[in-house]
């Protein structure tokens, strides 16, 4: 049997610590664990009863006093300091007659066991931030298919750019290819074995976007995710990111992303406690960002941030020598994907370089597979064209009224550019006129064309 300093010889050399009272509650004894665990020395405690212990401030609360009411097993987890958590269980040891003893109770430090658990909770969101954002690299082609001199250009600046830190910003309608070449600067770059995260600031509403951006820590807002959420820009560490649209970042981010790129780091949505991240920024605009400073919609300071090296992509239109090599890419690629032989007519080809392309390489793309698979026949021919492609002046029907026809034509336009632009917010602001009056509008205008004309129509 063990007695005295044997005993306390015996717990002194267990990793846990062990804490243990008579069955009144009085402190006993504590080994060199709990100590070290919990800073308080054995002197102080010893002698001390449980609820004195308390008392004291030394514990928030006592397993032994709860295991001496309720005569039973009992654990539970308390705070030390604010980072500092213990688990502590207490058992009863019954005596031959039923009465309590001792109390027994073991303390581990958990604290790096919940910091392991948070940090792998972390990596697993990374990994699905990653998997959502950044498309794995085999997906994307090494270099363009095609390039005429013009964008020859474009690429070369890129690629000589792509080593250095040096943030790039690239300008070009949409689907010009800006995405792509952001790809290609982070592949030639020193952080390419890094992540690739994108992000369409105009996709958006500011609240989703700044969680999207920042993250956020638990309980942030109502309906926020109870684990926390990593922000890209954490996402982004020792990677590239993406901002494609930059021109719609809200001014309130873009006071905090001029913040995040001057310090290297950021707080998440409702944190305190700043986080690190050091990424390489390549952004995005199909709007000329000058003329939004001078509009007071765009951060001088943040432009100069972001613009060290300027690329402009032309549009389609202005490189026509791709647009024949273009078809026959895409061409061939839907073929390939649809197990079709569709070749072209040689008028549809010198038809469509003369189209002034406003959705350039992805509105062409999506005329190909549209073509591919609609046409009966293998050779297509200018009659499959789309009216606003083979030059058909607008008209309308004939014998309506030029009201009638001017709903049609604005109709027209609407959807046309929802189907180049995308989204209602982008389309609108390539109209001209608001998110609201363009959804408005496009309601009240299809209502009326199918004979249910609104209150607003006289
Ligand atoms: N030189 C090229 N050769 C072949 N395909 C291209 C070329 N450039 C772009 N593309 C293709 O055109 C499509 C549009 O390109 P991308 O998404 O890079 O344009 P974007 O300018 O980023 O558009 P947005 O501004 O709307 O985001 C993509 O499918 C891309 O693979």
């Amino acid at each position: 049997m063990f007695h005295g300093d044997n005993l306390q010889r015996v717990l002194d050399a267990m990793s846990d610590g062990v804490y243990i009272t008579d069955g009144n509650g009085v402190t006993i004894t504590v080994n060199k664990a709990y100590e070290r665990i919990t800073g308080i020395p054995k002197r102080t405690l010893q002698g001390m009863h449980m609820s004195e212990v308390v008392k004291a401030g030394y514990i928030s609360r006592s397993v032994s006093l709860e295991v001496l009411k309720e005569r039973r097993a009992v654990t539970l987890t308390q705070a030390l300091t604010d980072d500092h958590k213990i688990l502590v269980s207490g058992t009863p040891m019954i005596d031959a007659r039923g009465r309590i003893e001792y109390v027994v109770t073991t303390v581990r430090d958990v604290t790096e066991l919940l910091q392991a658990k948070r940090a792998e909770e972390q990596l697993e969101q990374l990994l699905n931030v990653r998997e959502q954002y950044g498309p794995a690299q085999h997906d994307w082609p090494a270099e363009p298919f095609i390039v005429s001199p013009r964008t020859q250009a474009c690429y070369e600046l890129a690629k000589r750019v792509a080593n250095s830190a040096a943030k790039v910003l690239l300008q070009g309608e949409t689907g010009t290819g800006k995405t792509l070449l952001a790809r290609t600067i982070h592949q030639y770059s020193r952080c390419s074995s890094g992540p690739f995260i994108e992000l369409n600031c105009a996709a958006m509403p500011e609240s989703l976007l700044e969680a999207e951006l920042f993250g956020y820590v638990p309980g942030a807002f109502t309906g926020a995710s109870n684990k926390g959420k990593t922000g890209l820009l954490e996402a982004a560490n020792n990677g590239t990111l993406f901002l494609d649209e930059i021109g719609d970042l809200p001014l309130s981010l873009q006071a905090k992303l001029l913040k995040v790129i001057a310090e290297k780091r950021f707080l998440p949505v409702g944190g305190t406690e700043f986080r690190q991240t050091n990424f390489r920024l390549i952004s995005a605009s199909h709007h000329d960002l000058k003329a939004l400073v001078a509009e007071s919609r765009f951060r001088a300071d943040l432009l100069y941030r972001i613009c060290v090296v300027p690329i402009e992509l032309p549009a389609l239109r202005e490189r026509t020598e791709e647009i024949e090599p273009l078809l026959e890419h895409y061409l061939c690629y839907f073929n390939q994907q649809y197990e079709f032989d569709c070749r072209w007519h040689q008028s549809v080809v010198e038809r469509l370089t003369r189209y002034d392309w406003p959705g350039n390489i992805r509105e062409l793309i999506n005329l190909v597979e549209r073509l591919v698979v609609t046409s009966e026949q293998a050779l297509i021919t200018t009659a499959h064209l789309p009216r606003e492609l083979i030059g058909e002046q607008f008209l309308g029907k004939q014998g309506l009224s030029l009201r009638h026809r001017m709903d049609e034509l604005e109709l027209r336009l609407i959807s046309e550019a929802l189907q180049v632009h995308g989204t209602t917010r982008a389309a609108a602001q390539a109209l001209g006129i608001d998110q609201s009056t363009l959804v408005k509008k496009q309601q009240r205008l299809k209502a009326k064309m199918m004979g249910n004309p609104t209150q607003d129509d006289e």
